[in-house]
């Protein structure tokens, strides 16, 4: 039989350590045992065979188990379960601050101290569970997935990411082409810093200097030098985002940067040699883009010598549970685990994601908003009426809706037509005479897919 989970008794007095090893070895634990603090802060860092749980009395000679509470590291390294005779309230209450998980007075009834360890234990490993989700999705580049296109992915990024070679990244808005930027920033080993410019929310004006930087006095308002994003990747990793909305113009200067490893600053004279690797993202099809003569060809080819491509959500399913238990972690308490109402997980297939990545985040997102102090459920209907496409859903009566929301129904329709009409963020703006940037902070605010 597996033995049962190891609990470190702490206490000065062999009699109490004598019952509880009967006690707790009759409920299947096993124990481990020290009779002062010195001893058990040495069988915690036992690096072979931690216990999985402390039960610790307060009053002992020497150090007390208040002050090893206070020295401990914080998280404590397993959770705690007190155990005290004649501690006073407030000790109690201090060493729960201390991060005790509970409280038993001694002598303590069997079942009560069994209830209090059961579910020290159950929410230490809950805990566990979700430091270790949080920790995945805070490794910057960390792709979270079980999908073959996923881990193909993975394994392409560890080949590529040490190369000096310009890769293109291509897939749906909301795929995660910034995130697999910065997976291959850190494949790279490369020890300047990873820097995104995206292309669609700089107005075109300003963009050349954004990314070349100027000299002071180059142009009206150019107070100052400034240097630009390719310079602040030195060593580093430029990413241009939304690429495909890149003037014609910038296009050519930014392939002369590729050809040559050197930048000249508007109004410079002297070019300033770079050590940059080159990233591009984009939803859109560059090969049409060259057809139609909005993106040039050469830079294309340059570009697309590694190309890598993200497949909307919609095809691989697989991802889709591990993302959603991910983005639960992240928004819900540490007590919160994410589970599933009969049916959800067909419901979660069956939609197609236009938002891809992002959107399932926003669902999980807007699903913890709405739980209050509920458990966080995923229902069938959770997926069903998303934001961004009325058209799937049964139009609401005036009296459904805020002033708010009916404004921005309007809006998202309005947008998604002149994205069709104008193929492209740039083409929408100019359809209806708005600035770019703006736009394209309004499409991602209405949680509108960037695809026309
Ligand atoms: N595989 C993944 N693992 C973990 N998080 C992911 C993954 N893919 C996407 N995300 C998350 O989803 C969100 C959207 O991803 P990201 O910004 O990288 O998409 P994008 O394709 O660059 O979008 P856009 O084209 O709109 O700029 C981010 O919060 C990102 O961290």
């Amino acid at each position: 039989m597996k033995p049962g989970p190891r609990i470190l008794i702490v206490d000065d007095d062999p009699g109490v350590i004598r019952a509880l090893r009967g006690l707790l070895g009759d409920e299947g634990f096993t124990t481990v045992e020290a009779r002062s603090a010195a001893e058990a802060s040495r069988l915690l860092e036992a690096p072979d065979a931690p216990p999985a749980l402390m039960l610790l009395d307060l009053r002992m000679p020497g150090e007390t188990g208040l002050e090893l509470l206070a020295r401990l590291p914080k998280p404590l390294p397993v959770p705690v379960v007190v155990l005290s005779g004649e501690a006073s309230p407030a000790e109690a209450v201090q060493a729960l601050k201390l991060g005790a998980t509970d409280f038993v007075e001694k002598p303590p009834s069997a079942e009560r101290l069994i209830t209090a360890l059961r579910n020290a234990l159950a929410l230490g490993s809950l805990r566990e569970e979700r430091e270790r989700l949080l920790d995945e999705l805070a490794r910057p580049g960390h792709l979270v997935g079980d999908s073959p296109a996923m881990e193909a992915l993975r394994q392409l990024i560890a080949r590529v990411g040490p190369s000096d070679t310009a890769v293109l990244i291509t897939g749906e808005t909301g795929t995660g082409k910034e995130r697999v930027a910065q997976a291959l920033h850190k494949a790279s080993g490369r020890k300047g810093r990873l820097v995104a410019v995206n292309c669609a929310a700089i107005p075109a004006t300003l963009l050349e200097s954004e990314l070349f930087g100027h000299e002071r006095g180059a142009f009206s308002g150019a107070v100052a030098r400034r240097t630009g994003r390719v310079e602040q990747a030195q060593g580093g990793t430029l990413l241009l985002d939304e690429l495909g909305d890149m003037p014609l113009e910038l296009q050519a200067k930014l392939l002369r940067v590729l050809e040559t490893r050197q930048v000249e600053r508007l109004g410079g004279t002297l070019p300033v040699t770079v050590d940059v690797r080159i990233l591009a993202a984009t939803h859109q099809d560059l090969t049409r883009a060259v057809k139609e003569g909005r993106f040039r060809q050469d830079l294309f080819f340059r570009l697309n010598v590694l190309p890598l491509h993200l497949p909307p959500l919609r095809e691989r399913p697989e991802d889709l549970l591990p993302l959603a238990r991910v983005f639960a972690a992240e928004f819900a308490g540490p007590r919160v685990t994410l589970t599933l109402a009969p049916g959800a997980e067909a419901a979660l297939r069956a939609y197609p994601w236009p938002g891809n990545v992002r959107e399932l985040r926003n669902v999980i997102e807007r699903l913890n908003l709405l739980r209050g102090d509920g458990p966080l459920e995923l229902r069938p209907d959770a997926v069903t009426a998303p934001a961004g496409t009325p058209a799937a859903a049964p139009r609401a009566t005036l009296g459904d809706k805020s002033y708010r929301e009916h404004v921005e129904d309007f809006e998202r329709d309005l947008i998604r037509a002149a994205l069709r009409e104008g193929e492209s963020i740039a083409g929408a703006a100019r359809l209806l005479q708005v600035d770019r940037g703006n736009l394209y902070r309004r499409i991602k605010a209405l949680g509108l897919p960037v695809v026309p």
